[in-house]
């Protein structure tokens, strides 16, 4: 069965055949490998759908969404609310209904609020990533796509659990450039250090804007972060996951905040002396992160503070 098959438009109204759940579809968010994703108007207000072309897909991912929606602390990924059938032109497809994560995709938020998020998303991920492997999973497909930025205050969160797999399995699905496989530094194995590869990845290409081919290899990668002075900054840590010696997220997350806060502590005393720098060369696009947020240079290691609280 094809994705082509569901094809619900807006003002559409589905009921589920078990639990007699009625939905008016308002717009379609998206598409997968594994089915349609609605933004859908439920009895309990807006919800994201998940309509499949295989049910075994969408079994798997309602397995994983059920498991992490049992886990202490914040939400791992989006909850889940219902599973269900439904029955579209005669046809039956599994679904699922979850929360609707009211965001922008990862890569265009930074494009548009300034790539210094990079390291605080970078470090939110770890920690959600930190929770997943201590419950014993690896997210597996980690990349911008399944990342997303939601507000008040800005958060990352993923939502495409079609990949996460069980500690010691073969990694279910990858994307070459973020697959540790890929690059000859690894293999498929589902463990922490898999996740931790693909986290550095995301983050290179967070800051770097475009993906490189990996025909090029390690060395062009390790220049990639060398030549590049917002990656030089997280050199340490990135190299170390690139080549798979942090045993865990919580190290690496560590690393990550150190050297950020060393990199804003420098970059306070420059700031304070820029009245007569060119605007261009100190500020790029949206290089509000500090002063937006928090009003002043000297309030730069506040602010560090202040993103460590909202990703413990
Ligand atoms: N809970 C959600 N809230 C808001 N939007 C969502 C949610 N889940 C998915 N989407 C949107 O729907 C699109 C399709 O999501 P889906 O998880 O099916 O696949 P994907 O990650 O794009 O692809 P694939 O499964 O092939 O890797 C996403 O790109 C995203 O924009």
């Amino acid at each position: 069965m094809k994705n082509a098959s569901i094809n619900l438009t807006p003002g559409d109204v589905v009921r589920g055949k078990w639990h007699q759940g009625v939905y008016r579809v308002m717009r379609r968010l998206g598409e997968g490998a594994t089915g349609v994703v609605y933004l859908v108007e439920s009895a309990e207000g807006p919800v994201a759908m998940k309509i499949g072309n295989a049910a075994a897909s969408i079994t798997s991912e309602v397995n994983v969404l059920q498991h992490f929606s049992k886990a202490p602390g914040d939400q791992l990924g989006p909850a889940l609310y219902v599973s269900d059938d439904v029955n579209i032109q005669g046809e039956t497809y599994a679904f699922y209904t979850m929360e609707y994560m009211d965001g922008a995709p990862v890569l265009s938020f930074l494009e548009a609020r300034g790539r210094e998020w990079a390291p605080i998303f970078l470090v939110q991920l770890l920690g959600d990533l930190d929770r997943l492997h201590q419950a014993g999973w690896v997210f597996g497909d980690l990349k911008p796509d399944n990342l997303m930025i939601t507000e008040r205050p800005p958060r990352i969160r993923w939502f495409d659990v079609g990949g996460t797999t069980l500690q010691g399995r073969a990694v279910k699905e990858f994307t070459e450039f973020y697959d540790r496989g890929t690059w000859g530094l690894g293999d498929r194995k589902a463990e922490p250090a898999y996740d931790l590869f693909a986290a550095a990845m995301v983050f290179i290409h967070m800051i770097n804007g475009e993906r490189f081919t990996h025909r090029d290899g390690v060395e062009l990668l390790e220049r990639k972060i060398f030549s590049h002075p917002r990656l030089r900054v997280y050199q340490p840590a990135l190299k170390r996951a690139l080549h798979g010696k942090y045993r865990d997220a919580q190290m690496m997350r560590k690393d990550m905040m150190a050297l950020y806060a060393k990199a804003t502590s420098k970059e306070a005393p420059s700031r304070k002396t820029t009245t007569h720098t060119p605007r261009k060369q100190r500020r790029k696009k949206g290089g509000k992160l500090v002063d937006a947020a928090l009003g002043g240079s000297f309030l730069l290691l506040a602010s560090v503070l202040y993103w460590i609280g909202q990703v413990m």
